[in-house]
Formats: C-alpha cells, structure tokens, sequence
C-alpha cells in the first residue's frame, strides 16, 4: 500500500483549527411533520479528530449530520465553518450508512467521483488506483461496484469520500451493516484519514466503536444534546441520565 500521506495529498492547505471550532452550531431548531425533531443544539463539533454523535433510535442524529452537510437548512439557528467558503461540497464529505455506488466497475466509480471532484483527465485513473490501494481494493478494481461484498463497498464509498480530500468527513453509521472484521477495515482507515488532518464526525450506535476512535461524544435524545464530553469523562462518567442509562445497555423509555 501506499504511504497515507501520499494517499490523502490535500488538494488545498488545511487552515489550523486550533482557534476556531471546525463547526459551530447555535441554536438550531429543525421541524419535520409539525414538530421539532432537532431543538436547542448549541455544540462546538470537530474540535477532536473523531466526535462521536450517539443517541437512541430517532433522536436526530441523521438529521443533525445531514444539517452539516448541506443538505437542507434548520428553521432556525446556525452552522458555521472554520473554513470561510464552507459548506464547499469538497471541503465536507458524507458517507451514507448504506453505500451508494454506482452501475460500474470500482475504478470506474472513482474516475466518476474524481471528476466531479475537478481532477484532470490525466490523473483520475492514477488517483484512482491509489485510492484503491488505500482501501485494500486494489485487485477489485474491475469488478462491478454492486457485486463486491457489503464491507468492500463500504470501503470504496470511504475511499471515494476521501478523493475529495474533505477537511471535514461526516459518517453515518458506517459500520452498521458489516461484521468484525469488515468493520475492523473501515475503523483503520478513518484513522488513517485523522492521522491525515481530516476530522470527522460518526453517527454510531456501536459503544464499542466510540470507545476505540472518538474523542468528543455529543449524545442527543429527543432531538436535544443530553450531553457533550470528552470520551473517558463520557464513557467514565457520563452526566446525564439518558447517556448512563444507553451505557448500562438499560432500555430509557
Ligand atoms: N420528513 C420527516 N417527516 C417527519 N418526521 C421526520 C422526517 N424526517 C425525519 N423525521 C423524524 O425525525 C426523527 C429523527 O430522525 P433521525 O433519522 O435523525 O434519527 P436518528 O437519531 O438518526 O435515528 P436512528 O438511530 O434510528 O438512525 C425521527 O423521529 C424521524 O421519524
């Protein structure tokens, strides 16, 4: 394989964040169907290189990550970027719990994806391969996206996020789907990605996920932060009594 930083070569120069919150979120309020499913949010997220959002079922975590992407706009409250011109769609990355491939070889989804991403002609298949060989992909690159397994699609929708190179790389659930050892896969190549500068931001429910890659955890219930700590203080101690409950595994109805 290559060398990560190789790999990850960032397309632009990442500002320092130590100043700034990558992401600042402030009173956001988001309704669907009549009623507010995101209330009150005022977090500080990214200031770590993995901030965990958990929370049970239903709680907004998808809606919360989607509102950071872009994709849709809150009834009322803010988010704003580190980075001046964010959300610039390269800047900000979202990979979806289930992946989203394209009808053609896993070469060809990458060519696809680096076009769109501004990479010339002449170096797409290049980028490609070494995006391939980040992933352990490498002898799949002709095979139809759709017939790889759960785990290698998963890997190469990451992959393709990464293309990008985001400063920011927004999760959801990524593992969901995957056994130990695909997810084990996936778990080591979002930390070669924070070991490249890249900070992200993984909706999970696996505890044990958070425990081994997240730095910050942000646990929404009801649509409202019910807490937001560094990990060990989170998984030690956590304040409040949703998140201690979710920790015991106890079902807080
Ligand atoms: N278009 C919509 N109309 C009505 N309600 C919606 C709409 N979209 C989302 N919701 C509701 O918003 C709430 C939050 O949904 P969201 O998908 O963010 O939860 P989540 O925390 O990601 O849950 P899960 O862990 O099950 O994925 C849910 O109760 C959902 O039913």
């Amino acid at each position: 394989m290559v060398e990560p930083d190789r790999l990850i070569r960032l397309a632009h120069t990442r500002p320092t964040l130590t100043q700034h919150p990558p992401v600042r979120i402030a009173d956001l309020y988001l309704q669907r169907g009549g009623q507010y499913i995101l209330r009150d949010i005022t977090a500080n997220l990214g200031l770590s290189d993995v901030t965990a959002i958990m929370g049970p079922n239903g709680a907004g975590k998808t809606q919360l990550l989607r509102l950071i992407a872009g994709l849709g706009q809150p009834d009322s409250g803010t988010i704003k970027f580190a980075w001046p011109d964010a959300p610039e769609k390269h800047r900000i990355a979202l990979v979806f719990q289930r992946p989203v491939l394209l009808r053609r070889s896993a070469l060809a989804n990458l060519t696809h994806a680096l076009a769109q991403y501004g990479v010339t002609r002449t170096r797409r298949t290049a980028r490609a391969m070494e995006l391939l060989d980040f992933g352990g992909l490498t002898d799949r690159a002709n095979i139809p996206a759709r017939a790889l397994s759960g785990g290698e699609q998963q890997r190469l929708t990451l992959v393709r996020a990464l293309g990008a190179a985001p400063d920011l790389l927004l999760l959801d659930e990524p593992t969901s789907n995957l056994d130990p050892r695909s997810t084990a896969a996936i778990e080591a190549l979002i930390q070669r990605a924070t070991a490249q500068g890249v900070r992200v931001i993984l909706v999970t429910h696996d505890i044990g996920q958070a425990r081994r890659l997240a730095k910050d955890i942000l646990f929404l219930q009801d649509g409202q932060v019910a807490e937001h700590s560094p990990a060990p203080q989170f998984f030690d101690t956590p304040t409040s009594a949703q998140a201690a409950a979710y920790l015991r595994g106890e079902l807080y109805l």
